[in-house]
């Protein structure tokens, strides 16, 4: 597996300009508060206006701005986990995942998406009736449903502690190699994310350290 990007893009004040050629099956995105780490995600997803954006998943581009190809963010194959994990609070937990599938082509079921992250038999539950650790599991498995060709992951550690830390890791890895989805995971900790991925791209004040 193969994942290579270049972001170029401005928010205010703030200049972003990274780039990554990474062999691996997951890249780490790290560095401190206001590095650009999420503006990096984002720009990848098409969820803010950027300057310029590369993206090549296993050989395939996705998207190259400077070329002419310039998907809207539904269309652009990926799947975004937001830090927050956005779940919609007056839905239930299969109908949550269900809206992974409103632009997908072939994406799985609700029942597939939920076994992949070990949470079967969830499906009628709410999201306040779940503990943070399953509902960033639930927002994982939203995103994965259309079977995106990359898996973007904003600080899906954010907020747990160490022993959930520990088994969230130890079950992302598990997922990457199941699902074979290459995935960016972003956290303010390189040790968390040192077991994750063969690539760590050290973000500061928008620039790769
Ligand atoms: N909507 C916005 N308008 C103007 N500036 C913004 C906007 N969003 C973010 N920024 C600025 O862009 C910079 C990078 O922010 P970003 O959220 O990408 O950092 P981060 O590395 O993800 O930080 P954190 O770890 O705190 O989430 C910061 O200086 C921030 O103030």
């Amino acid at each position: 597996m193969s994942l290579s990007f270049w972001v170029r893009a401005r928010r205010g004040d703030f200049a972003l300009d990274a780039a990554c050629d990474a062999p691996g099956k997951a890249v780490a995105l790290v560095g401190p508060s206001g590095a650009g780490k999420t503006t990096l995600l984002q720009g990848l997803a098409g969820l803010i206006p950027t300057e310029e954006v590369r993206l090549t998943v296993n050989d395939r581009a996705l998207v190259d701005t400077a070329m002419g190809l310039d998907p809207p963010a539904h269309a652009r194959g990926l799947g975004y986990v937001f830090q927050d994990g956005r779940l919609f609070p007056h839905l239930s937990v299969g109908a949550n995942v269900a809206f992974g599938a409103r632009w997908a082509k072939k994406p799985m079921s609700v029942a597939e998406a939920l076994k992949l992250v070990d949470l079967e038999g969830f499906e009628h539950r709410r999201p306040a009736g779940l503990s943070g650790g399953e509902m960033r599991r639930v927002a994982i498995a939203r995103a994965l449903l259309p079977r995106p060709r990359l898996l973007l992951l904003d600080e899906p550690f954010a907020g747990l502690d160490d022993a959930r830390r520990q088994a969230l890791i130890a079950w992302l890895l598990r997922l990457r190699d199941t699902v074979k989805t290459p995935m960016i995971v972003v956290s303010h900790d390189d040790r968390d994310v040192a077991a994750l991925a063969e690539t760590v791209l050290t973000l500061d004040r928008g620039r790769q350290v």
